[in-house]
């Protein structure tokens, strides 16, 4: 029981079972498959240990019906099964999991194993108490061996075989007894486990208390609905552009309508840490309401904290929102995750792959989760091995556990596209990519939004933290900078892939959303201005100040990073052929190691919004 609890409970932890149901593996085949596995494996472990017993010679199994013996370990080992499902509810740690069952494994078995023997024997005990123990299934278990024992040691005093199936009539054994106990307790117990782990998995905690809550849930009406509203009592004075209110009305009116068209409806989706120890709650998510209409793809960017991770967790059932609700396909995340998932793929930002499975495997197992079969499944598997490269050197049919990172990252791609899902979340996809294989999963993932809806996320700030701390040791003119200014210095793949990929971008800071809009809208919008870049030694760096400041005196540094300055000048106040001159004429003067004038990227749209976004929440 101990291996089957913790294997269930090490199989939540690590989400491998979510990932499957969302890629449409129901409860009830998930519960059929594990039970059969674990009654397999436990059928051949019994059927070898009596065989092994009976070899050797031990009366036990020897001198006893194999019948009997048959039906009651195995009425025990369905028991135990279902027990450890019941178990693996309550349960989110591995070691707490293993800690109790081994606790009530040994401390039952203590237990039963003095006082049925004593009760027994003394004969002072009621008979109909005993009984009442056998309820728990340690005793239940000790009586049936005890009375087989019994049988076993009168059989070798006396010659005569063990117990048989006309001894089961005989109430002075209470072998009848034990075996009616076990098989009731399993068949009540299996509709309960059943129901409870269905609970625990329609969201993502598995306390007593909230799957009792979860149970008792009336289910919520279909369209806008506030659960569990909370209030976002943080005071923040919320100036909303008009970008994010369009996509609010957007919403607004998709919502008045069934059958809108759209793949995603995000209402107001919140989600709220509570403090534990005294800390205060967490604000994840605040508000969040997006439209997605079939083939197109969104990009969520955001530094580290924005709250991307919180919102596609909601969106793909790993966490319940707190208030607000979200429609995929007129779906609601709240009670209908099932439907969901039946047309849902995801690209976690962990690969979440079985290591000694191959990669066609996987691809083999999620595409019939996602009901292909035949050649459609054959076909579909190949389609997808070749769009993510994976089908050159035999790659396929390697185990995943010899495989690089990037190609994990590749299989984890095609399993979230297999079986035409229409809307797929893609976390981060290219981590970890060569540059090559990244354009090939680009045109794999261009090819794919043809006809589903695309939500990916991009973190951009991987190597913020340790150019901080270096910064703050070996530059002490970067000690003033924020970190997130040196977002924009490491993000260029994580942007290219952005740019090359979404048809809408929007920036996330702090749970909210600061912009949306096409790529080159939000340019537009949020540029306007040419990016001087200039490195010098550091004992030139005022020179460089002076020079920009020349050419506009309102000049915005962007950031100052060890002598490289970055800054904005608008571009109806500065002439190219100024900035030119007035370089060429620094360059008589002083050493500049190298200087660059650009047009406004998305890297710098995100540099300016993420850090404006930063500032005015500092202000609140
Ligand atoms: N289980 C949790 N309990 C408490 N706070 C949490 C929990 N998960 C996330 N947070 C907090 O919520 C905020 C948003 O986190 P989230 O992981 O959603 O951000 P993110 O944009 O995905 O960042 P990253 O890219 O680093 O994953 C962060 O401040 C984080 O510390």
């Amino acid at each position: 029981m101990q291996v089957m609890l913790t294997y269930l409970v090490y199989e939540k932890q690590h989400k491998l079972r979510t990932m499957m149901k969302m890629h449409g593996l129901g409860n009830g085949p998930y519960w059929i498959i594990y039970y059969a596995y674990f009654l397999i494996l436990s059928t051949v472990y019994l059927v070898l240990f009596v065989i092994f017993g009976a070899l050797i010679g031990l009366n036990f199994f020897k001198t006893n019906d194999y019948g009997i013996q048959f039906v009651f370990f195995f009425s025990f080992i369905n028991l135990q099964i279902v027990l450890s499902f019941l178990a693996a509810t309550f349960f989110s740690k591995v070691n707490t999991a293993q800690a109790i069952a081994y606790l009530y494994i040994f401390g039952s078995g203590l237990m039963a194993g003095s006082l049925i023997r004593n009760f027994l024997e003394g004969g002072k005990f009621p008979r109909h108490w005993i009984t009442v123990l056998e309820i728990i299934p340690a005793f239940s278990l000790y009586r049936g061996l005890y009375e087989l024992s019994q049988y076993a040691i009168r059989a070798s005093e006396t010659g005569n075989p063990g117990i048989q199936w006309s001894d089961l009539n005989d109430h002075t054994n209470g072998m009848r007894d034990v075996m009616i106990i076990i098989i009731v307790e399993w068949l009540v117990l299996l509709p309960v486990a059943y129901y409870f782990d269905y609970a625990a998995s329609v969201g993502n905690s598995s306390g007593l208390l909230s799957i009792i809550k979860r149970l008792l849930r009336k289910n919520p009406t279909w369209r806008r609905i506030a659960v569990n509203e909370v209030a976002d009592n943080d005071v923040h004075v919320e100036m909303e552009k008009l970008d994010i209110i369009k996509e609010r009305e957007t919403v607004d009116q998709v919502l008045q309508q069934r059958n809108s068209g759209y793949a995603v409806v995000c209402d107001d989706l919140k989600k709220v840490y509570h403090g534990k120890d005294g800390n205060p709650d967490k604000y994840a998510v605040r508000g969040l309401s997006l439209a997605l209409p079939y083939g197109e793809c969104l990009g969520i960017l955001g530094p580290n904290g924005a709250g991307k991770s919180s919102f596609i967790s909601m969106m793909i059932g790993f966490s319940k929102p707190t208030s607000g609700n979200a429609f995929v396909q007129d779906f609601s995340i709240h009670t209908d995750m099932e439907n969901i998932y039946n047309s849902m793929g995801v690209c976690p930002q962990n690969d979440m792959l079985w290591e000694m499975l191959t990669g066609r495997e996987h691809l083999q197992f999620y595409g019939r989760l996602k009901s292909l079969s035949g050649s459609a499944l054959d076909l579909a598997v190949e389609e997808s091995l070749r769009s993510v490269n994976l089908l050159l050197g035999g790659a396929a049919d390697k185990q995943v556990r010899k495989y690089s990172g990037g190609m994990k990252r590749r299989l984890s791609i095609a399993i979230s596209l297999i079986g035409d899902a229409k809307v797929v979340y893609m976390d981060e996809p290219s981590t970890g990519l060569d540059p090559a294989s990244r354009k090939s999963l680009w045109t794999a993932v261009k090819q794919a939004k043809q006809d589903r809806a695309i939500i990916l996320t991009s973190n951009l700030q991987p190597m913020s933290i340790p150019s901080l701390a270096l910064g703050h040791s070996c530059f002490p003119s970067m000690v003033a900078i924020k970190p997130l200014v040196l977002f924009g210095i490491f993000a260029a793949h994580s942007m290219e892939e952005a740019e090359v990929l979404c048809d809408r971008l929007c920036i996330m800071v702090d749970g909210r959303l600061q912009c949306i809009g096409r790529p080159k809208e939000l340019i537009a919008r949020y540029g306007g201005y040419y990016v001087l870049t200039m490195t010098t030694s550091s004992e030139f760096e005022r020179e460089v100040e002076d020079l920009a400041l020349k050419l506009l005196p309102n000049a915005r540094k962007v950031y100052h990073l060890s002598g490289t300055q970055k800054y904005e000048l608008s571009k109806q106040q500065v002439r190219i052929a100024d900035v030119f001159m007035a370089v060429e004429n620094l360059k008589r003067r002083v050493e500049v190691q190298a200087w660059g004038l650009a047009d406004t990227t998305m890297e710098d749209v995100f540099v300016k919004v993420a850090t404006g976004a930063q500032s005015s929440d500092e202000l609140s």
